[in-house]
C-alpha cells in the first residue's frame, strides 16, 4: 500500500508492517522522535499520505513508573497530536493501545466497553493517549492488544529462550491470565482495518485483538521451552513472589468478537506463530 505512513521503525510492529509493506514511509526515532510531538505533525502535515498508523511507543512497563513525564509525551502527547493532524488532512489513522489499560478483575474477557482502570503509569499513559485520539476527532481506530512477540526485538519470547538456555528452573507467575500476541498479526490487522477504513469512511473505534487461546506467562513460557526443546522446569507462582515496580493486570483477556464482527479479523494461534517465530529466531 503507498501512501502509507508509520510512525515506528525498529519496534516489533513496525518491522513486521515493513515486511508487509515495505513501500509505505518508516519514521524511526531519528526522523520522527515522539517526545516531540510538534515535530510529528509537522512531519506528517508534509508528508501528503493517504493513511497513518503509530506503531511506536513507550513501552518499558516497569522504567515508566520512574519516567511518568517522558512515558506520558511518547504514550498520549504524541499520538493525540498525530491525530490532530491526521484529522486536519482527512486521512485515517490507526494506533496500538494495550490490555494494560484495565485493572484485570474478574475473570471474563474484556470487551471494548469495559471500565479502564490501569494500574501503573504505562497504562495511564497508553490510556491517556487512547482518549486525546478520540478527542482529536477524525478518523481513528485505536487496537488494543496484548503480550506482544516476534523474532526481532525485545519481548518475553526472547527472554525466556536466554534464560532457558541459563538455568535448570524459571520461577513465572501463574496468576495472570492473556492472550501472547505475534507482531505479525497486529502488523496485519492494522492494514485490514485501514484499507477497509479508506473504503468505508465511517469505520472506526476502540477493537480489541489477541492470540489464542488465552493462557497465564507461565503457561507461555511453558510453551515456549517446549517447542524450544529446553528442558528448563518452569514452576508456577503467584504475582506477589514476583516483585515489580509497575503492578499488572491478573485478568488481560480480551473479548475480540467485535473486531471479527467488523473487519474479519480472526484471533491468531499464538502457538502455531510461536513455532514460525523459533525458526525464525534460529536461522
Ligand atoms: N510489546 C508489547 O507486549 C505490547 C505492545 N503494545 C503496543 O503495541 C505498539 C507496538 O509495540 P511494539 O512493537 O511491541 O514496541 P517495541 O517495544 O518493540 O518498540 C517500541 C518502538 O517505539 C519506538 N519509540 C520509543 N520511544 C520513541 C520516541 N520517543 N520516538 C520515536 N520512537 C520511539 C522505539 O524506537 P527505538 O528502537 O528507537 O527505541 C521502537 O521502535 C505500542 O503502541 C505498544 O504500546 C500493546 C500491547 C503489548
Ligand atoms: C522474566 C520473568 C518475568 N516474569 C513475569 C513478569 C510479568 O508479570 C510477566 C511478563 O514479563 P514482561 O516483562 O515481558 O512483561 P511486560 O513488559 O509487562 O509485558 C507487557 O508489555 C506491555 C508493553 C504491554 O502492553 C503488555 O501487553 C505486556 O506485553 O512475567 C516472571 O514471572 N518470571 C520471569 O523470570
Ligand atoms: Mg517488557
Amino acid at each position: 500500500m503507498s501512501g502509507l505512513l508509520v510512525f515506528g521503525r525498529t519496534g516489533q510492529v513496525a518491522t513486521e508492517l515493513a515486511r508487509a509493506v515495505p513501500e509505505a514511509r518508516f519514521l524511526g526515532r531519528d526522523e520522527a522522535d515522539l517526545s516531540d510531538p510538534a515535530a510529528c505533525v509537522r512531519i506528517l502535515l508534509a508528508s501528503n499520505c493517504d493513511a497513518v498508523i503509530n506503531a511506536a511507543a513507550y513501552t518499558a512497563v516497569d522504567r515508566a513508573e520512574s519516567e511518568p513525564e517522558s512515558a506520558h509525551v511518547v504514550n498520549a502527547a504524541a499520538p493525540t497530536a498525530i491525530a490532530g493532524a491526521a484529522a486536519a488532512v482527512g486521512v485515517p489513522f490507526v494506533h496500538i493501545s494495550t490490555d494494560y489499560v484495565f485493572d484485570g478483575s474478574g475473570e471474563a474477557p474484556w470487551n471494548e466497553t469495559g471500565p479502564t482502570n490501569p494500574l501503573g503509569v504505562y497504562g495511564k499513559t497508553k490510556l491517556a493517549g487512547e482518549q486525546g485520539i478520540a478527542a482529536a476527532g477524525g478518523q481513528w481506530a485505536v487496537l488494543r492488544t496484548s503480550w506482544v512477540f516476534s523474532a526481532h526485538g525485545g519481548n518475553f519470547v526472547k527472554t525466556m529462550l536466554r534464560l532457558g538456555r541459563e538455568r535448570e528452573t524459571l520461577r513465572v507467575v501463574a496468576d495472570q491470565h492473556g492472550g501472547p500476541t505475534p507482531a505479525n498479526g497486529i502488523a496485519a490487522a492494522c492494514l485490514t482495518m485501514i484499507q477497509a477504513m479508506l473504503s468505508d469512511r465511517t469505520k472506526g473505534g476502540i477493537y480489541h485483538f489477541s492470540g489464542a487461546p488465552d493462557t497465564s506467562w507461565a503457561g507461555f513460557a511453558r510453551e515456549i521451552m517446549a517447542q524450544a526443546e529446553l528442558s528448563c522446569r518452569i514452576e508456577d507462582i503467584t504475582t506477589a513472589e514476583y516483585p515489580t515496580p509497575a503492578r499488572r493486570p491478573a485478568n488481560s483477556r480480551l473479548d475480540c468478537h467485535a473486531i471479527s464482527r467488523d473487519f474479519g479479523i480472526a484471533r491468531p494461534d499464538w502457538r502455531a506463530e510461536l513455532n514460525k517465530v523459533l525458526a525464525e529466531i534460529g536461522r
